[in-house]
């Protein structure tokens, strides 16, 4: 399942987001040093903005990436350069099956988890809003019984308020340019944008928010700020004797549980009718970017990409090897992997390893024996049985009909970026209703069979144009006896000419 995939790869490996060492320490700003602000705090402060519109009435509004639009941006609740700031970085990994909903929600998942937080149960299947929602995130200004009412509206009641906002303000602060009244100039070098934090560990997602606050020696600029009118977390925070946060104080791991259910809970808030996955847990044994391709000379090319261990001890006597089966039901010779330092990202904060190892490049394949599944055996070199990972019998099957073909090129050199042919090879007698392309944001582009013959015989070349401006992720997909089927494998327009 592609999208699965896709999504367990953005929530485990950050596919996208990239290694964790960028963000780290977790008051990195990426496009700016010592500006005091932090891009982990941005992405959390975001989830929560566009989750809050939600309205548990008539169940519109929630963490749809409504947040994404300009409309909502400009609004007095949604003060601050934040959103856009988030939406840079959630752009860059929406695809046609994350989601902007789905990353905005992994981008506050992953960086909770990266600052030392914990572990959140991350589902999936989130669906982007095409408009901006109705107003509804809480403002300091605000009375505690409009604050209550609010949070019961997002679904929250008092005791969950009081943790969720404890949660959200552990980490980050208040930044003058956004609240003149609350924060004063800092005139601090190292804190040139002024951002006064919720508590003094605003590195880390921890619960000195509440130990601080219970020991009265807090700095958090909504509990102590000279305009009392402004302290919403004051008012929050007591509004129940202090019996939460007294609670969140005394316990680290009760704060983490806490907060991992509610936070969990706020990305969870979704438009009534929006069907969330399961949690998505990480695969053990997983392939990745493995595609079939062809040759203009007919051939096949089996790409095994690279298999992800999860969570594995090292073992430099451990062999992996992959073994083929064609479509005949024959087994080829097992080839060893390679022990790779291929590694996307580091998951929830390095609680987790995650080991690859790397197929070799195998000799062109017929295009009629091809290939059926194919599995891996992985041995640890010390006496214990083999372990055969192919999915309990089934190996991971492949699918041949049709394939990405590597005669796709660019036929104008001039341009930049230029403007590519993609064709793919269509198995003869298929009877594919329709091929085409799609990327997330792009019309979808339909293939048209080329007129002419290529290669051994057993495909026909279908192409389609892909403009310059046009440029993306693209996939291709066909649709027969109803069903739509996703072959594996993403491409991007290539420097490759066309031969004259
Ligand atoms: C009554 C409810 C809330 C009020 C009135 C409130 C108010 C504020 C204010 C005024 C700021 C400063 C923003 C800026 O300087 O640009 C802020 C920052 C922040 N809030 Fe809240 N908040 C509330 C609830 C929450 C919740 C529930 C979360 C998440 C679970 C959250 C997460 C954050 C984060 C992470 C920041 C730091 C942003 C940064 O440093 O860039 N807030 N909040």
């Amino acid at each position: 399942d592609p999208k699965y995939e896709a999504i367990e790869q953005l929530r485990w490996d950050q596919r996208g987001y990239g290694s964790t060492a960028l963000f780290t320490p977790c008051d990195t700003f990426i496009g700016g040093t010592q500006t005091g602000r932090s891009n982990s705090a941005d992405w959390v402060r975001a989830a929560y903005h566009d989750a809050a519109t939600y309205n548990a009435e008539d169940g519109t509004g929630g963490l749809d990436a409504s947040i994404r639009f300009e409309e909502e941006q400009q609004r007095a609740e949604n003060v601050g350069t934040g959103f856009a700031n988030t939406f840079f970085f959630v752009n860059l990994i929406a695809n046609r099956y994350v989601t902007y909903a789905d990353g905005l929600a992994a981008a506050a998942t992953i960086m909770i988890e990266n600052c030392g937080g914990p572990v959140i149960d991350y589902r999936g299947g989130r669906v982007d809003a095409t408009e901006p929602n109705k107003p509804g995130v809480p403002e300091p200004q605000q009375s505690l019984e409009e604050h209550v009412a609010s949070f019961k509206k997002q679904g929250f009641n008092k005791t969950e308020m009081i943790g969720l906002v404890a949660c959200g303000h552990s980490f980050g602060g208040v930044q003058h340019s956004s609240f003149p009244d609350l924060v004063p100039e800092l005139n601090d070098p190292a804190n040139t944008e002024s951002n006064a934090r919720f508590d003094t560990t605003f590195r880390v997602f921890d619960n000195a928010v509440a130990t601080e606050y219970i020991k009265g020696t807090t700095q958090n600029p909504l509990v102590v700020g000279s305009n009392d009118t402004l302290n919403s977390d004051k008012r929050i925070f007591g509004s129940d004797g202090n019996a939460t946060m007294a609670a969140l104080a005394a316990d680290p791991e009760h704060f983490a549980r806490t907060c991992a259910t509610l936070i969990a809970k706020m990305l969870d808030t979704v438009p009534r009718g929006v069907r969330l996955t399961d949690v998505i847990t990480p695969i053990p044994v997983k392939p990745y970017d493995v595609q079939i391709s062809y040759n203009a000379n007919g051939t096949l090319n089996f790409i095994g990409g690279n298999v992800r261990l999860w969570n594995v001890a090292e073992n430099p006597n451990r062999v992996v090897r992959g073994v083929v089966t064609d479509k005949n039901g024959v087994a080829l010779k097992p080839v060893v992997l390679s022990h790779s330092s291929f590694q996307i990202g580091t998951a929830a904060g390095e609680r987790f390893t995650s080991t690859w190892y790397t197929w070799p490049t195998l000799p062109a394949m017929d295009a009629a024996a091809s290939i059926a599944k194919f599995h891996y055996e992985i041995d640890e070199g010390d006496g214990t049985p083999v372990r055969v990972a192919d999915q309990d019998g089934l190996g991971f099957p492949m699918r041949d009909d049709v394939l990405f073909s590597e005669t796709s090129c660019n036929y104008d050199s001039t341009g930049f970026p230029r403007p590519w042919r993609f064709d793919v090879a269509v198995r003869k007698g298929l009877n594919a209703s329709r091929i085409f392309l799609q990327t997330y944001s792009l019309p979808t582009l339909t293939l048209e069979p080329m007129l002419r013959e290529v290669g051994s015989g057993s495909y026909d070349l279908w192409s389609a144009d892909v403009l310059p401006e046009n440029d993306g992720i693209w996939t291709v997909s066909y649709q027969i006896e109803g069903m739509t089927i996703d072959v594996p494998g993403k491409h991007r327009i290539m420097l490759i000419d066309c031969p004259a």
